[in-house]
């Protein structure tokens, strides 16, 4: 196990003082509700590592990794790839990025991924930054992407669109639950979107400082 679960288990069990406090906030919302774009103003302004689950795994898939074909043929069907894949490559990217603070975008997006993380890493995140857009809204950012992306297609989206209903929602409806979601109106332009974002990050640091 990577020394930075090691570090955050140690402050969850408490039987020795933390060698770092991780800061983990979860990036959640439906397909082009905008949470990369977010993610890349968050990072210049509060200095958080970003890590985007769907990048990794695109990145793997790219690499000629056993898991490959897999990847691919998950993300072209909008299925969630199992945990224990996504995880490590977060894992992974957690140690060699050396910060102490992360956006994990898009991640966990199932029930099977929130409860793997949490009893791999033992991290609860600081909160859930959740972006609320209407599907038809999503749909047409989606479709007018550009990024070359095999799900970037109306039968793909649809997929995802289904399997963000049934199985992404409960994760933030979960979280909801235990008061840590921080709704945004993400239908809105991006930078009156970041004004919101910003309110949140600076209430979090200012109640560090405290
Ligand atoms: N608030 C916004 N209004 C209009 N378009 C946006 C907004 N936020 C992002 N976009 C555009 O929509 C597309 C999807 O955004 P992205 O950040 O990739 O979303 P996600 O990571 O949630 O799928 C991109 O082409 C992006 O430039
Ligand atoms: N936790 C995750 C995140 C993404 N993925 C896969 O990667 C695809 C693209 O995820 P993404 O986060 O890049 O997509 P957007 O929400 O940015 O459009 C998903 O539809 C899944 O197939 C996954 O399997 N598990
Ligand atoms: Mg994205």
């Amino acid at each position: 196990m990577g020394t930075i679960v090691d570090a955050a288990n140690k402050e969850v069990n408490g039987s020795s003082p933390p060698d770092k406090k991780l800061t983990v906030v979860f990036v959640l919302g439906g397909p082009g509700s905008g949470k990369g774009t977010q993610c890349a103003n968050i990072v210049q302004h509060f200095g958080y590592t970003h890590l985007s689950a769907g990048d990794l795994l695109r990145a793997e898939q790219n690499s000629g990794s056993d898991n490959g074909e897999m990847i691919k043929t998950m993300i072209k069907d909008g299925q969630i790839v199992p945990s224990e894949v996504t995880i490590k490559l977060l894992l992974r990217a957690m140690e060699e990025s050396g910060n102490d603070k992360f956006l994990i975008d898009g991640f966990p997006r199932n029930e099977e991924n929130r409860a793997a993380f949490e009893s791999v890493t033992g991290i609860e995140p600081e909160f859930v930054l959740f972006f609320d857009c209407p599907e038809e809204e999503m749909e047409k950012r989606v479709l007018n992407r550009n990024q070359g992306r095999a799900d970037d297609n109306i039968e793909s989206i649809r997929k995802r669109f289904k399997v963000y209903t049934q199985s992404s929602l409960p994760v933030i409806e979960y979280y909801d639950s235990k008061g840590k979601v921080r709704k945004i109106d993400a239908s809105k332009p991006v930078e009156e979107v970041f004004v919101a974002v910003k309110e949140v990050f600076t209430s979090l640091d200012e109640k560090v400082a405290a």
